[in-house]
């Protein structure tokens, strides 16, 4: 197993942000953290990738406490796409991108010719072969999201855990960045918001509510229209892809007057 949460408890002024959460990530996995707005989606991965020490609880990375790991090989192990992860400087996209290579270097050891190969292909699996010399201010938000992306990457963690990484992307976007993920030999724990987008890429959900898992498996064992119902509060029809046979969630939308009643 190369990622266990293992009885994650997080309580910050008396409350549990978390509660007694246990989650594997098989070696190679792709496992997505869904759950309503506030349910702990981010605390959670905030102590995978040690933003946050959890008050009860270990994360293991491959049989090793994470706590007892230096930060240094943390993170030649763990590499993490935030929400807060941009920079204020307006550094070039290969020089961002060169960054992920800053656990395995010393002092200002230059990048070895297999180092800017791995870049050069990172950076042209996320697109940004023709941005390579923009300073990263000037690009869009998506453009920098795939920038983060592809420094995580060079990274060559073992984990690569990502917070909403489809934020600011456009579909076609979206959909090559979890193919990557799928296709990129890593060991991946992923909150999403769409839960579509997580039934169809994700090999496993863990379902977290008010900093409880509520449910987790396969997505077609988890994502029932009970579950929908009861943990997101909004009505769908669950069908299967018609080519992958992965849930999907087909919303129905009621119209509301002001007041809030339907129509
Ligand atoms: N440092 C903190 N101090 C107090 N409360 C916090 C702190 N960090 C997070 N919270 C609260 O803990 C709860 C869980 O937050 P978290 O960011 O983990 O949720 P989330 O599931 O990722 O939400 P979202 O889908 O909105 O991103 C929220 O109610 C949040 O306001």
């Amino acid at each position: 197993m190369d990622l266990r949460l293992d009885g994650l408890t997080v309580t910050i002024d008396g409350a549990d942000l978390v509660r007694d959460l246990s989650l594997d990530v098989a070696d190679g996995a792709v496992v997505g953290l869904i759950g309503p707005n506030g349910s702990g989606k981010s605390t959670a991965l905030r102590c995978v990738y040690r933003a946050l020490r959890p008050t009860h609880g270990t994360v293991w990375i491959g049989g090793d406490d994470l706590a007892g790991l230096g930060r240094r090989d943390g993170a030649r192990r763990v590499a993490a796409l935030t929400q807060q992860g941009g920079s204020d400087l307006d550094f070039t996209v290969e020089e961002v991108v060169a960054l992920g290579r800053a656990p395995h270097k010393h002092g200002n050891e230059p990048l070895t010719a297999r180092e800017h190969e791995l870049c050069r292909r990172a950076m042209e699996r996320l697109d940004l072969l023709h941005l390579a010399g923009r300073g990263v201010l000037s690009l869009s938000g998506g453009e920098r999201q795939r920038v983060l992306v592809a420094r995580a990457l060079v990274q060559e963690p073992r984990v690569l855990v990502l917070d909403e990484p489809t934020n600011h992307l456009d579909v076609r976007h979206q959909i090559e960045l979890l193919a990557m993920l799928r296709g990129a030999d890593l060991t991946v724990l992923v909150v999403l918001h769409d839960l579509n987008l997580a039934a169809a890429v994700c090999d496993r959900l863990g379902v977290l509510s008010g900093g409880r898992l509520v449910a987790a498996g396969p997505p077609a064992d988890v994502l029932t229209e009970a579950l929908v119902r009861d943990v997101f509060g909004v009505a769908a029809t669950v069908v299967p892809h018609p080519l992958s046979g992965a849930p999907q969630l087909l919303y129905t939308v009621t119209d509301t007057t002001p007041e809030g009643t339907p129509r």
